[in-house]
């Protein structure tokens, strides 16, 4: 069996430390996300852990937003590097972060199943980007977000937000 592609977190972010898709944070949840073979889509599948149970024998619903927030951030920033003609890894790294998460949960969302998320931006990608996501329990259609994703130098972001505030660490 052929070894399946490196996902774009792999390829843009090795040192990436977010809970969700943060490839060396030690106890994530390491999600994958790579561009679908329609050129559109972003895809990730991802079978939740048992501790992630909601109401019994459902998925907690925040633990799907952690899954589409990161799915669809990574979603706007494979359409940034595409929209410049860059592959993901070449520098500037491009990064962006969460404006908006708008989830519909249209039908409860099974434990014991692998979840696929497929996502892709509608409209232009612009420094604030509109991403759809669809999020499949097998065939079924279980939630659907509608979110908006800005771009930064995250790098800077981070180091404004620490200043705002004193930090006990
Ligand atoms: C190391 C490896 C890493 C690896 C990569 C790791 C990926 C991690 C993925 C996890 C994702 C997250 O959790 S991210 C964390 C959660 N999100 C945040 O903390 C973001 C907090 N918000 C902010 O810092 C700020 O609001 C910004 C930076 C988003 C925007 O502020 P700004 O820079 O002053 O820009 P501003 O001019 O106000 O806005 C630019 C345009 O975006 C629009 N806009 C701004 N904010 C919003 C908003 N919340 N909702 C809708 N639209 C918005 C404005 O209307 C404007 O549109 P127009 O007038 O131009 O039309």
């Amino acid at each position: 069996m052929s070894k399946p592609p490196p996902a774009l977190q792999d390829l843009a972010a090795p040192e990436g430390v977010c809970y969700g898709c943060g490839c060396a944070h030690p106890s994530g949840l390491h999600i994958k996300s790579h561009w679908d073979a329609d050129g559109k889509h972003v895809v990730c599948t991802y079978r939740p852990p048992d501790q992630f149970t909601g109401w019994p024998g459902l998925v907690y619903g925040g633990f799907i937003a952690m899954l589409v927030d990161c799915h669809s951030n990574w979603t706007a920033m494979a359409h940034h590097y595409r929209a410049e003609g860059r592959e993901p890894g070449t520098l500037p790294r491009i990064d962006c972060v969460t404006g908006q998460l708008n989830l519909s949960y249209r039908k409860p969302t099974p434990m014991g199943v692998e979840l696929t998320l497929k996502a892709r931006v509608e409209g232009e990608v612009g420094r604030k980007s509109r991403v759809i996501c669809e999020v499949w329990a097998a065939d079924v259609l279980t939630v659907t977000a509608d979110s908006i994703f800005v771009r930064v130098d995250a790098a800077q972001l981070s180091s404004q937000a620490a200043s705002r505030v004193e930090t006990t660490a």
